[in-house]
């Protein structure tokens, strides 16, 4: 017998514990009919934020990068009909692509996509905040741009409380966070953000290595804790 690879592993975990969600398929069938690129998360990740979002109890989640809303549709079905999801997004493209997707989910009503660069859009949702009494965040799920996580981060801690959790998408990129000589921009962003949640004293984090469809990576999960 061969010896099982990663996506092999992955697809037998999907088969057995996420299961066939038509909704999901059909989104990711139009993101690629957008032609937008296939880089959402992994249906066991999309699950996983789904199941740490009802973990937590999460009412509020604050989605940087909408891409098609794949991982927006998860997070949005936690947050149940009386909850909310806002979500960024740069590309007006991607934005109606999700919306539409989110529409036929049956959590459009839930899911607010504010569309710009999410370094102009964040200091809306924080003045929205402070105006409509709604509140902090209680889950931020960060995954655009990776050259500005350590900007997000830092929005995010303007944006929760303590008992809020902030998790940082593709923070391994493929080994790269821990080569020093690499000149990848979006590794050194990796290290800047992991110093950032290491040396701040309002955050416990640890990152978990991923593998599977998507190859190999990580997430950040930060504790807010002051
Ligand atoms: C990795 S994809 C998001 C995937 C999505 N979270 C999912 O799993 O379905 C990253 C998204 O961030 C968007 N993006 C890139 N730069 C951005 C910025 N400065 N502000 C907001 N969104 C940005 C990209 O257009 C892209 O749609």
């Amino acid at each position: 017998m061969t010896t099982p690879s990663w996506g092999d592993v992955d697809n037998y975990l999907v088969e057995t514990l996420v299961g066939d969600d038509p909704t999901l398929t059909d989104a990711l069938a139009a993101n690629a009919a957008g032609g937008l690129p296939a880089i959402d998360v992994s249906p066991a990740q999309g699950k996983f934020l789904h199941l740490l979002a009802k973990s937590i109890g999460a009412r509020r989640i604050l989605e940087i990068g909408t891409l098609g809303g794949y991982s927006t549709i998860w997070l949005a079905r936690a947050v149940g009909p009386d909850g909310k999801v806002v979500t960024l997004e740069y590309s007006p493209q991607h934005a109606s692509v999700a919306r539409a997707n989110l529409g036929r989910a049956g959590v459009g009503d839930r899911v607010e996509v504010r569309v710009g660069a999410a370094l102009e859009t964040l200091p809306v949702v924080a003045a929205d905040i402070s105006t409509d009494g709604s509140g902090p965040f209680d889950l931020v799920f960060i995954d655009a741009d990776k050259v500005n996580n350590s900007n997000y981060v830092n929005w995010a801690l303007r944006l929760t409380r303590p008992g809020s959790v902030i998790v940082v998408d593709n923070v391994v990129r493929n080994g790269g966070v821990a080569d020093r000589e690499s000149a990848d921009p979006n590794a050194e962003a990796s290290r800047d953000v992991l110093e950032l949640l290491s040396a701040e004293p309002r955050l416990e984090a640890t990152v978990v290595q991923t593998v599977g469809s998507k190859g190999w990576d990580g997430f950040a999960y930060a504790l807010v804790i002051g």
